[in-house]
């Protein structure tokens, strides 16, 4: 589980380590030993991109704080490494002095921003110190044109500590910004790097000597991929399918009886316990799925440990009455597509849950539970939301789709980032609610948080979707070649069963490497 800290707690963790080089006469110790990071992994991305690193010209935008500095000291280090190595300035005047002065004394060289033209020197790598912790907002001019200048040149940019122009702790995406390649970043992940990972790239993380705290309530926390392999249910000894779980679907309708078998067959895909189906789609959902019991009503569908209902469902009286039959069953029910647009017409249905409740809302239905929501503030509009049904005596957990799923059940946010956004398509969520109802039905919830269980299915969602995508272009040993091709909801289901497989036999990332998207 990789854990990402909010900027006060990563301000409070390095004080010590600040005051300490402070006291012993360094205060550029801690500084130096972040930049050693990003001169290293910058080196390794010039091998990696050019063949060598000696000879190979850096550009580095500089801002006017601390992360400049840690750019101008990575940029003395490139310097000592045979690497041609140019500054540009975007305050001159008010540049980290004793970093420039390290880089000139290297044999750097140095000029402001005003003075780069319309033509911009492409480098072989371009180095983002413009802004870091203290980031606020999108990057600014002449600093943005240089950046939106080698960006369509193909540089690939590194960014220290955080790509600029994204928030330290919403992650909040601003127009422009960086968009690195790699970040390398300083003794504890930050919580943009989780939240906007798809604009940090591959995260290196550089240890400085700080001790991670403890996660506290703001923490964002992603899985390992391995470690949900690890703990995906498969059938034991003794297990029959009632004792693995039995998951039972309300969904479907004349209209969308689709999404009735997408959401069912996920479901059977998903573990081996039993499915048992509600809904006009029987005939469709048998003619896939014959293993499947159907049941003319909620109330003749028997026992089942999780409920899904709401993919295709309709919104209409009917619809409403089976959400509020299914809810006074009294177990874990994932709530979706259509079942989220009853309820945020009919808000009191969730009083009628007495157990644990997973809304599963795209940003269109989050905006029609919240009546709108800060979209600069994915987090904090999510837990906000979270919040106000829990003071309200319901108890829900939210997974708010994207290319960055979120999951927040009040007490922790957690960040998935799919790593690609093939899983983009119809009937994907469908999909999506199908496995992880049979992974609540299996008793995946911890204590009685349905929020894990939605991480690990928006984990195998996302690789699936990934895979699918990749199904013709898989080379010697597994890898992919090629770039993929666009799928659709049925080809991420029939991936779940070999992205279960891949999971659940991989070893576990080096700390602090990130899953590679
Ligand atoms: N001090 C240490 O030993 C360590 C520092 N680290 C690095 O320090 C930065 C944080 O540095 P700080 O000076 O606090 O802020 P920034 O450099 O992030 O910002 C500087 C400055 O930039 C201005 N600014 C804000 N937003 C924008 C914007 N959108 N465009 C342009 N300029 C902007 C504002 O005036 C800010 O004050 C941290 O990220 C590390 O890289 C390391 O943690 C190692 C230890």
């Amino acid at each position: 589980m990789r854990r990402a800290h909010p900027v006060e707690v990563i301000r409070a963790a390095e004080r010590p380590l600040i005051e300490a080089a402070a006291a012993a006469g360094d205060p550029d110790a801690v500084m130096r030993r972040a930049a050693a990071g990003v001169a290293h992994h910058t080196a390794a991305l010039l091998r990696e991109r050019t063949g060598g690193v000696y000879g190979r010209s850096v550009l580095l935008l500089v801002g006017s704080g601390d992360n400049g500095g840690d750019a101008l000291y990575a940029g003395a280090i490139l310097r000592g490494r045979g690497c041609r190595v140019e500054a540009v300035l975007s305050s001159p005047d008010r540049a980290h002095e004793r970093g420039l002065a390290a880089l000139r004394r290297a044999g750097g060289r140095v000029r402001g921003v005003e003075s780069v033209g319309s033509h911009v020197p492409v480098p072989d790598v371009a180095v983002d110190g413009v802004v870091g912790l203290n980031g606020r907002g999108p990057l600014r001019d002449p600093a943005a044109r240089i950046v939106g200048s080698l960006a369509a040149a193909g540089v690939p940019w590194v960014a220290v500590d955080l790509p600029s122009g994204v928030d330290a702790d919403t992650g909040t995406v601003h127009e422009p910004h960086v968009r690195a390649t790699l970040t390398v970043t300083f003794g504890l992940l930050r919580r943009a790097h989780l939240l906007a990972s798809p604009e940090c790239g591959r995260v290196e993380l550089v240890d400085i000597g700080l001790t991670e705290p403890s996660a506290g309530p703001d923490a964002v926390q992603c899985p390992d991929p391995a470690e949900v392999g690890r703990h995906w249910p498969v059938p034991g000894l003794d297990d029959d399918k009632y004792t693995q779980g039995v998951v039972a679907v309300r969904a479907g309708s004349e209209r969308y009886p689709g999404a009735a078998v997408l959401c069912v067959s996920a479901a059977v895909a998903a573990t081996s316990g039993m499915v048992r189906y509600v809904g006009s789609g029987a005939d469709a959902v048998l003619a896939a799925r014959p293993e499947v019991v159907c049941h003319p009503t909620v109330a003749d569908a028997g026992r089942a440990q999780a409920w899904i209902v709401g993919p295709g469902g309709g919104t209409g009286p009917d619809a409403v009455a089976d959400i509020d039959a299914v809810l006074a069953e009294g177990r874990p029910t994932v709530l979706d597509a259509d079942a989220l647009t009853c309820v945020a017409t009919h808000p009191v249905l969730l009083r009628s849950a007495t157990a644990p409740v997973l809304l599963t809302p795209h940003a269109g239905e989050f905006d029609r539970l919240t009546g709108g929501w800060d979209r600069g503030d994915r987090p904090g509009a999510l837990r906000r939301y979270v919040a106000g049904l829990r003071d309200r005596g319901i108890e829900a957990t939210v997974l708010l789709k994207g290319r960055v799923t979120l999951v927040d059940d009040g007490e922790t946010t957690f960040a998935v980032d799919s790593g690609s956004s093939w899983a983009a398509t119809a009937g994907s969520g469908d999909v999506l609610s199908g496995i992880v109802g049979a992974l609540l039905a299996s008793g995946r919830a911890v204590s009685g948080s349905p929020a894990w269980p939605a991480v690990e299915a928006a984990t195998v969602h996302g690789e699936a979707a990934r895979r699918a995508a990749h199904r013709h272009t898989v080379g010697a040993g597994g890898a992919h070649r090629g770039p993929g091709a666009p799928i659709g909801a049925s080809d991420l289901l029939a991936a779940i069963p070999g992205t279960i497989s891949a999971l659940r036999g991989r070893e576990s990332l080096p700390h602090g490497a990130f899953w590679q998207n």
